[in-house]
């Protein structure tokens, strides 16, 4: 089988070009792909398959050619991946499946539509504008903080440190609790600090992720978009740009009235063979 490793701001993914939709992909293979000790090792997965060859692509292939089967590093499912779309594109390219130049190229995923534009290593995406709908909270060791609940096609909760407390002194090894009746299907949750002003931007967010399926990962895009809108919010603002420093270094969130846009680098870094019986269990 073939894969290709890649990564946007240390968010690492397997990419598995699969057109015709004839990888029989399990939850437990996409473990053992993602397994960083006896596997390739991976924040996620990433299956590249036609959008008309795919169930959960079929309905977006008159509008994208490619849909992006996103699997969470413990293989489940997530509906977006910001990052992972940005490295998805970026394979596109440089497997010339698909033409850069000018143009945004659609690629569908269970989100719906994204566009993508490349400049050189850069790769934005359009995405959903994120909803800021509810307020709850997250405990972590003892510490429980108050958060904004924020939809970006997939669920995320940001909430910001006290001031006082260090993003650096958090513990990430172990899940946030919260509350599973507001996200019944598990959230992404974002941990936040101010960050120093930054030419081009309106805003500037410190912050470290504890994701879905994936545990604490060095960069989360749909995440930063999430912190991206709450510090509009929180600054009375309905658009804007933020950006936003992660472990794995910086992403540009532009809001407008009707979309996002997730900018930043995005880079393949090996291509190999992998035999799935030589993975565990
Ligand atoms: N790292 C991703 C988000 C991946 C999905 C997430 N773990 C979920 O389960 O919703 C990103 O860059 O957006």
């Amino acid at each position: 089988m073939q894969f290709i490793k890649g990564h946007g701001t240390g968010n690492d993914f397997v990419i598995l070009p699969d057109p015709d939709n004839q990888l029989e992909l399990t939850a437990e293979l996409v473990a053992a792909l993602c397994d960083r000790r006896r596997g390739i090792g991976g924040d996620g997965v990433l299956r590249v398959v036609r959008a008309a060859k795919h169930a959960d692509g079929a309905d977006l292939a008159g509008e994208a050619e490619w849909f992006m089967d996103y699997w969470n590093a413990d293989g489940s499912f997530a509906e977006m991946c910001g990052n992972g779309a940005r490295v998805f594109v970026r394979y596109l390219l440089e497997a010339d499946l698909a033409t850069p130049a000018g143009v945004a190229l659609p690629v569908a995923t269970r989100a719906g539509l994204v566009r993508a534009r490349v400049e050189g290593d850069v790769v934005a995406v359009e995405m959903q504008r994120p909803r800021v709908y509810d307020a709850s909270t997250a405990t972590l060791g003892g510490l429980t903080l108050t958060g904004a609940a924020v939809d970006v096609g997939n669920p995320h909760l940001v909430c910001a440190l006290p001031a006082g407390l260090e993003l650096s002194g958090l513990d990430l090894t172990r899940a946030p609790e919260f509350d599973a009746a507001l996200f019944p299907a598990g959230v992404n949750v974002e941990f936040t600090a101010p960050g120093e002003p930054v030419d081009g931007a309106d805003e500037h967010t410190l912050m470290r992720v504890y994701e879905r399926g994936s545990a604490e990962t060095l960069s989360c895009g749909t995440g930063a978009c999430a912190v991206a809108a709450v510090a509009l919010h929180d600054a009375a603002r309905d658009t804007g740009t933020v950006a936003v420093d992660v472990p794995g270094g910086r992403l540009t969130v532009t809001v407008t009235d009707s979309s996002c846009w997730l900018a930043g680098p995005a880079v393949l870094v090996a291509t190999g063979e992998v035999a799935p019986t030589a993975l565990r269990p």
